[in-house]
């Protein structure tokens, strides 16, 4: 359905290929998945496939794609809407309509579909994707994981033959990842739709998959295969495949039924191992407060009735579905939205009255669309301004960015950059200024997993040194990584706040996959498990070498 025939891309100016020597194929009827680092070209891949590289991001394009025939290279995006659906990374940059309802429908009527049919998708759309409460809602009022399920459901009204999707799920909560998935699987299996998929988080999507294609990093060429041989190679794997790694599981589980099955031997020999203890930070003054917190939100009172204290050293994970009103509480500490009754504090001071100039001392936030924050025309430019702005050693942010991604460009505009790029860009750029106070809204979209341990250890140092951290996250596997304490939000309120394994455990929408292979024992992730094992091996070693003497 899809052929890539030798295919290159080279943006402008760029010393090397994005994509080189593609040569592949996905066949009608299959749901394939893209993985790779950042910035190996995945989305260039996926943009090569609707049209969009390189009539809209310009660059040089040899070989040939082809969807359902036609050369992409000849046919515009327009001419090639009636079998492909995409969905770009930055769904804010594809709305064409104001509201909900009209967006999903936009689609259709430009294919000229009959009303009745038009009325009717739209409304199973809305029921399929939660989206019935928000129908006449302009998109602008949405949240995040809002405005990626509008865009999700845009494509699938006109059921297009192939959907090529850039990270589906980056922004949506665990449970509407999982029912996105599985109405992809349904068309996939009964219409026979085709899906090429780029995603991350591999521990969603991978089980889902009949074949994995894998981009090993920049510039390199393409292998294909099936999702357990390709996991035995990637340079991305999910939380299962490290652990059966760690193990010595042969095969691979791709999923947590398969891990589980193997898991008798491992958990017998951690038994009687204690997973660590989480030290509580110090008792000291909190950096931020809330109390009887609510904020509205046009008619919405996104936030409502919140108590919240964040010590200095501690890191809390604010979990919750799509809407919950995370970002909204985290823009309360940053003075950007007033509360509508009780009151907000930062190291004493109150937000929204404080001068900006003064509250960038006392509290940073990393934005859920990084774009947001830049406003350089090349990074180079961006992590100067930085330095100046947070008063730091020149070259700080450069390093820093470099400390997160390798090879991100000096000279590209932060437009230009990758998803995961552009992140490190914005992170680098708040990190600078090292706030006491550091707020992060999804810190982990469109990072590979190796960037993410980069950040964990960044932020693991950070919170050493008394700087308080709150991330807004639907990443269970980085909660459970980075998080002392994780507090779920519902409709504005918060309903759990507790030591992060005593939460996360009492919940399988917020269990990382570690904990559903060991449970009842209570390891959360790889990382544990490993240093417990090299620990004990070492104990064990010891006492032989005793004995010996
Ligand atoms: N329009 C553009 N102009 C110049 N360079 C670009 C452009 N788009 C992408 N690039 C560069 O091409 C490389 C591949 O980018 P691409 O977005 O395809 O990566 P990716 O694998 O999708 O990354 P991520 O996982 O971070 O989204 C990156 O180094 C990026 O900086
Ligand atoms: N201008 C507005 N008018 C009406 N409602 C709004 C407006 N802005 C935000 N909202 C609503 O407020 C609620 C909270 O949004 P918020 O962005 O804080 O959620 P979130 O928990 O961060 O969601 P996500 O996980 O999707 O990012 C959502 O239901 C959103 O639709």
């Amino acid at each position: 359905m899809i052929r890539f025939e030798q295919l290159s891309v080279t943006y402008e100016g760029a010393v090397q290929p994005a994509v080189r020597g593609a040569d592949l194929e996905v066949p009608e009827g299959e749901l394939c998945l893209l993985v790779g680092p950042s910035g190996a070209g995945k989305s260039t891949l996926l943009g090569a496939v609707s049209g969009l590289v390189p009539h809209f991001t310009g660059g040089v394009l040899h070989g040939r794609v082809t969807v359902a025939g036609r050369d992409t290279r000849t046919h515009k995006p327009r001419e090639l809407a009636d079998v492909v659906g995409t969905v770009g990374q930055d769904p804010m940059a594809h709305f064409v309509t104001d509201t909900v309802e009209e967006e999903l429908a936009y689609g259709m009527e430009s294919l000229g579909l009959a009303p009745d049919v038009m009325r009717r998708r739209v409304e199973e759309t809305l029921d399929l994707l939660g989206l019935a409460e928000l129908r006449d809602r302009p998109i602008a009022t949405l949240s995040g994981g809002q405005r990626q399920r509008v865009a999700i459901g845009s494509v699938l009204t006109p059921h297009p033959r192939v959907l090529v999707l850039d990270e589906p799920t980056s922004a949506l909560d665990p449970g509407a990842a999982e029912e996105v998935l599985a109405v992809l699987q349904r068309l996939v299996h009964d219409l026979g739709t085709t899906v090429l998929m780029a995603e991350h988080r591999l521990e969603r999507v991978v089980q889902y998959a009949d074949q994995v294609i894998v981009l090993p990093g920049p510039g390199l060429p393409p292998v294909a295969g099936t999702p357990a041989d390709m996991m035995a190679l990637s340079p991305v794997r999910p939380p299962v495949v490290d652990l059966g790694r760690l193990a010595g599981w042969s095969p691979l589980p791709l999923s947590v039924r398969d891990a589980r099955r193997s898991a008798g031997e491992l958990r017998a020999r951690l038994s009687p191992l204690a997973p660590p203890a989480v030290a509580a930070p110090p008792s000291a003054a909190p950096v931020a407060a809330a109390e009887g917190l609510s904020v509205r939100r046009g008619r919405t009172e996104a936030v409502r009735g919140v108590d919240l204290r964040v010590l200095p050293g501690e890191t809390v994970a604010l979990m919750g579905r799509n809407g919950a009103g995370k970002s909204t509480l985290l823009s309360a500490f940053t003075g950007l939205h007033a509360p509508s009754a009780g009151t907000v504090t930062v190291s004493g001071a109150v937000p929204h009255r404080t001068r900006p100039g003064e509250l960038i001392r006392r509290v940073g936030l990393v934005p859920q669309e990084p774009r947001d924050l830049l406003y350089a025309d090349t990074v180079a430019a961006e992590c100067t301004a930085a330095d100046a702005d947070g008063g730091a050693e020149s070259g700080t942010c450069r390093t820093l960015v470099a400390g997160l991604l390798p090879d991100v460009p000096d000279a590209t505009h932060p437009r230009d950059l990758s998803e995961g790029q552009r992140l490190a860009l914005a992170l680098a750029v708040v990190l600078t200024a090292r706030p006491p106070l550091l707020l992060l809204d999804e810190p982990t979209r469109g990072l590979d997993y190796a960037a993410k341990a980069r950040l964990t250890g960044i932020l693991h140092g950070l919170a050493a040194d008394g700087h308080a951290i709150v991330l807004a996250t639907h990443d269970v596997e980085l909660a459970a990584e980075l998080a002392h304490r994780v507090v779920i939000l519902a409709d504005g309120e918060i309903v759990a706040d507790g030591p992060t394994a005593d939460v996360v455990l009492s919940s399988p929408a917020f269990a990382p996959q570690v904990a559903k292979v060991l449970t009842p024992q209570r390891w959360l992730t790889v990382v544990q498990v490993r240093d417990a094992l090299t620990a004990d091996a070492a104990a064990e070693a010891e006492t032989e070498t005793e004995a010996g003497r």
